[in-house]
């Protein structure tokens, strides 16, 4: 069990609050003046991953300080309780494991004196082999014809982490395999993919931990109806359609054989999955051999996270820079923008692995907390933002902390393009830290009239001592992407335990899903609605009228 600590209650914290006062009248600029060393001094290197975080706003002081809070959280205990399968997700009463899919050196993982291990690996197994028969051509639609088409229908955590890795890989994409995603309920997503894809080569893995939720649920039926009208047959449903989920009975009741299932376990959280049979399609999709180098490359990052001292370790750090910044200056977002065309989804899959674990208001004594818990996860890849919502990152009047990340060596070697690029990357979190001083805009505006000059120059000028944080790694390969997804999922659980929050449950996703079971009848009926308050009253019956005018 996680212990239930008040994080402002600490002794770290209260040296935190006054060394803060120190900190955060002080110009990153002056800092770097005066420690030659300051990149040595705050960076990183794992394996083949930089981490510079000399660009914020901390001193020598800040990160001892930070660590304290770490360790008066209970920081080591935590970090063990999850490795070691403790029911550290509490309010579900169940263990925390995704650590143990990739766990390739294969040691015990044991829930409640059981090894999971041995069922682990059948499932990795099942799906080599089936992956292999998909690529290889040996596994056969109803007409004979071999597989060249993938469509994963699942939602949030069944469809985000696949989605993301399958772009992020695609130069690792075996040639003759499309995969496609669809995960909205709005029949559109469907629809558009449905057309461009031919019932007798195409298989639908239908991913869900649950095998209950309605868009996914809904989407499986649409896509068996379009199969069935298309010239496939009930018994050719096998064939054509595979299912991955924790639950067996929902499974066979949709109509799926379960030896075409492919499990997983309670103990892997939805937005953790990818590394589970929820990977199925990244393995279909870039062959299984890259899908283990992705697995082994955020084992390496788990065994950083557990046995690196926590001045050094990655998740660590990234994890108590945000703590900084959220709850002693009062950030209330940070961007992710990776400088890497093929990382394009990384934030919307870091926005649902970060928001759905910490954004929580009630700490794990239950009671309301009275400090900010995580923070809105948002970013595009550079440089499309630089050229849409950078001005604010510059001049706004919030502070953005942000993660701007690229790799050194292009797949793409195209012309000058990728020096281009991270010259760009480099050029923003440079002006970011130093910004522009009058002086340095007055001399720029020199061909100008006294007046004029004056008139232009707040405009001009950048106050910079804006915090970035750069990871800069090698190349994206499989087993590099791996370590910096779990680098990511270890920054949000050292932040949960910090926060004292339950990182690994959802309650919060409930409420809307229970009122859409309520609405959804009532919009079938023609009878006007008076149930609920009067806006949600009034837009049915204005859905209604709509609807009814077109009839
Ligand atoms: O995989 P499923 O059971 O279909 O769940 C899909 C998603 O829906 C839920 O509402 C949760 O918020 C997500 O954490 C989950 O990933």
């Amino acid at each position: 069990m996680l212990k239930d600590i008040n994080p402002t209650k600490t002794q770290a914290w209260k040296k935190l609050k006054s060394h803060f006062e120190e900190v955060s009248s002080t110009h990153m600029k002056d800092l770097f003046q005066n420690d030659k060393a300051r990149f040595s001094n705050f960076s990183v290197l794992f394996e083949d991953i930089l981490l510079d975080y000399s660009k914020n706003r901390i001193d020598k002081n800040t990160l001892p300080l930070l660590v304290e809070l770490a360790n008066e959280c209970s920081l080591k205990d935590a970090i063990h309780a999850m490795f070691n399968g403790d029911p550290i997700n509490a309010t579900e009463k169940r263990a925390v494991l995704h650590t143990a899919l990739r766990n390739i050196s294969n040691n015990k993982v044991l829930i409640d004196g059981k090894d999971v291990m041995p069922d682990i690996n059948r499932v990795l197994a099942q799906m080599k082999s089936f992956s292999e028969a998909i690529i290889s051509g040996e596994w056969k639609g109803y007409s004979g014809k071999t597989i060249n088409t993938i469509v994963n229908i699942g939602i949030g955590g069944s469809d985000l982490g696949p989605v993301m890795v399958t772009e992020a890989l695609k130069p690792y994409k075996i040639p003759h395999i499309e995969t496609y995603f669809v995960s909205n309920v709005d029949g559109t997503h469907i629809s558009e993919v449905l057309k461009k894809v031919d019932a007798e080569t195409t298989l639908f893995m239908i991913a869900s931990k649950t095998f209950t939720t309605q868009e996914t649920m809904t989407n499986a039926h649409s896509a068996r109806d379009w199969f069935l009208y298309n010239g496939g047959s009930e018994s050719a449903v096998k064939n054509h359609f595979v299912a991955i989920s924790t639950n067996a009975s929902a499974v066979a009741e949709f109509g799926i054989d379960t030896k075409n299932m492919f499990e997983f376990w309670d103990w892997v959280g939805g937005r953790y999955s990818l590394w589970s049979a929820i990977g199925l399609s990244i393995a279909c999709s870039i062959g299984y051999d890259n899908f283990e180098k992705l697995l082994s490359g955020a084992h390496a990052m788990d065994n950083h996270f557990k046995e690196a001292d926590f001045k050094e370790n990655l998740p660590v750090i990234l994890a108590l820079l945000g703590v900084w910044y959220n709850n002693f200056f009062g950030a209330e977002s940070h961007a992710l923008l990776p400088y890497d065309q093929y990382m394009h989804r990384f934030a919307a899959y870091m926005q649902q692995g970060d928001m759905e674990s910490n954004g929580k208001y009630v700490d794990r004594g239950g009671k309301k907390v009275d400090y900010q818990t995580g923070p809105i996860i948002w970013g595009e890849p550079g440089t499309n933002g630089q050229h849409a919502f950078y001005q604010l990152i510059h001049q706004g009047t919030k502070l953005i902390p942000c993660d701007f990340m690229a790799p050194a060596i292009s797949h793409n070697q195209l012309g000058d393009h990728h020096e281009k690029l991270l010259a760009n990357f480099f050029a923003q979190t440079e002006a970011l830290m130093n910004g522009k001083t009058e002086d340095e805009v007055a001399a720029e505006l020199g061909g100008l009239s006294i007046e004029e000059a004056d008139q232009l120059k707040p405009f001009k000028v950048f106050e910079g001592n804006r915090p970035t944080n750069s990871i800069l790694f090698k190349k994206l390969t499989p087993e590099t992407l791996g370590s910096l997804i779990a680098m990511y999922e270890h920054k949000i659980f050292v932040q949960g335990v910090i926060w004292n929050i339950y990182s690994f449950d959802q309650w919060g996703v409930e409420l809307g899903k229970q009122l859409a079971k309520q609405i959804l009848p009532e919009l079938r009926s023609e009878d006007e609605v008076t149930t609920h308050d009067s806006s949600t009253n009034g837009l049915i019956n204005a859905y209604k009228v709509f609807r009814n005018n077109l009839r």
